[in-house]
């Protein structure tokens, strides 16, 4: 895969601050009510500004930058033919693909042996003659976009210079990240080359594109087509739209991508993938893809049967750490994830778990997303025994490893209430991977008690209540 344009893309872009600023999150903008209700009341009297906006590109940015290995789950994908007549092929392996002994060669560079689940039903349907058109939805890491890219892959015609394959992301950042897999899977198949359509990329007037694959976001693609003309949508035989959820929750995104959809060919395969299933991100697909083949994956069901949860009473945060202590020097604690409500008081906490001589990693709000998945990276490897962090950062990490979860302070939304989901997902475990976990939920005031006995009523499932100061009863729970 040549790397001209790409290397030029990244020079022009770390010119365009606009677009680098995507990466830091936007927290100072927004003033949720989370924090007069949730955290004033349980006594933190942080200041509003701090409060963590939620980004969901930086998040899923994140858990690229995370992941490793595919996602395995047990759940059965579901598959909904467009055709119910014409059979439905499934694969086991790359070879009954067919695939171009180039891109095969790059697949297995790649380490994969075989299909992952999605891929399984996505691949043929997406290599299929005449192209059939899909919608895609399974979680974060199952192999959609190692799919998408081997489909676009396949379908270039390297003798033709021009764009036809066409791959809208929600950010640039992301788009780099997909720019990378078709670097990778390309790589023994030169004669193929990337361009990213991003802000920040400017090329000169009346130019008309020599790479066959175009990654971009929405705006700019939209540009290039219709006003700068530097792409001709007419030639493009794939289109892809990635990160479907995400995408429907920037403004603007949704009209762009269907005026860009708008201007190619009927004969154009037309692919949606979206790592979330809401009725937005429904909607927005079937406005987008006509007549398509859906493919869905659900994802592994994550439930409390595994764990011990725990609750103590405080007085106030120094009170909250004193407990915490106190926990530290009864059991031995091999990893544990620590879930505080504002920035201030995970970098309060560890600052004096830190003075304690515990080896602390803090994932906070400021920190841009390569320097959180640094951390989380060291975390995994186990440079750290405690990681300290708000709920925003964390939210979507996999905590696998992590056998204690102990929340500082309990989840609360915006309006103050439970937040049920957030619960589960900081301390619940699948099925599968089904160790036994151990919860502590710290509990400072009326307000964050009535919090907790909701959690339970919503659960149905007991929080015992633990005396810190008696360290036989903290010895009895690690048993
Ligand atoms: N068939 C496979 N065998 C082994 N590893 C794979 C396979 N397909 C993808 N992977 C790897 O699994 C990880 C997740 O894959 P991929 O990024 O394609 O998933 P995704 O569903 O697109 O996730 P996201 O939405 O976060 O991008 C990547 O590290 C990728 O290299």
């Amino acid at each position: 895969m040549a790397t001209d344009s790409w290397a030029q893309a990244v020079d022009q872009q770390e010119a365009a601050a606009e677009s680098i600023s995507n990466l830091q999150l936007n927290e100072k903008e927004d003033k949720p009510k989370a924090e007069e209700n949730g955290a004033k009341a349980e006594g933190e009297g942080e200041k509003a500004e701090e409060e963590e906006k939620e980004d969901k590109a930086a998040q899923s940015l994140l858990n690229k930058l995370i992941r490793s290995n595919l996602v395995n789950t047990t759940n059965q994908v579901e598959v909904l033919q467009r055709d119910p007549n014409s059979p439905l092929y499934s694969v086991k392996s790359f070879e009954e693909l067919r695939l171009k002994p180039q891109l095969l060669q790059g697949v297995y560079a790649m380490g994969f042996n075989r299909p992952s689940k999605i891929q399984e039903n996505a691949l043929p349907m997406m290599l299929a003659e005449p192209p059939q058109n899909l919608i895609a939805q399974s979680q974060s890491g199952t192999g959609k976009t190692a799919a998408f890219v081997l489909a676009m892959l396949s379908h270039v015609d390297p003798n033709n210079k021009w764009p036809q394959c066409l791959c809208v992301s929600p950010t640039y950042e992301l788009a780099l990240q997909t720019g990378k897999v078709i670097e990778q899977m390309g790589k023994f198949y030169p004669e193929v080359q990337l361009v990213y359509a991003i802000r920040g990329n400017k090329l000169e007037r009346g130019v008309k594109l020599q790479e066959q694959i175009v990654i971009g976001t929405p705006g700019t693609v939209l540009d290039w087509c219709q006003k700068l003309k530097f792409i001709d949508p007419k030639k493009i035989k794939v289109f892809v739209l990635d990160e479907a959820d995400v995408m429907i929750a920037t403004q603007g995104h949704q009209d762009q991508s269907i005026r860009i959809q708008r201007m190619l060919p009927k004969t154009c395969q037309m692919l949606l993938f979206s790592a979330t299933f809401e009725e937005s991100v429904w909607n927005f697909a079937k406005r987008i893809i006509p007549d398509p083949n859906i493919i869905k994956l659900k994802r592994e069901e994550e439930t409390l049967d595994t764990i011990k949860q725990y609750y103590v009473m405080c007085n106030s945060r120094e009170e909250k750490f004193h407990a915490l202590c106190n926990i530290y020097g009864a059991i031995t604690i091999a990893q544990a994830m620590i879930f505080c409500h504002t920035r201030k008081t995970a970098g309060w906490l560890a600052g004096e778990l830190s003075r304690e001589g515990h080896q602390v990693a803090l994932l906070s709000g400021e920190m841009q997303v390569e320097q959180r998945a640094a951390v989380i990276e060291r975390f995994r490897n186990g440079k750290e025994k405690v990681l300290v962090t708000t709920n925003v950062c964390a939210r979507g990490i996999d905590v696998e490893q992590v056998s204690v979860v102990i929340n500082f302070d309990l989840p609360v939304d915006k309006d103050g209430n439970p937040d049920n989901e957030t619960y589960l997902h900081r301390i619940g475990r699948t099925g599968r991977f089904g160790k036994r976990g151990l919860a502590i939920n710290m509990v400072d005031s009326r307000f964050s008690m009535n919090v907790l006995n909701r959690i339970q009523e919503h659960f149905n499932k007991k929080i015992e209540k633990l005396d810190t100061d008696d360290l036989d009863e903290i010895e009895k729970i690690a048993n």
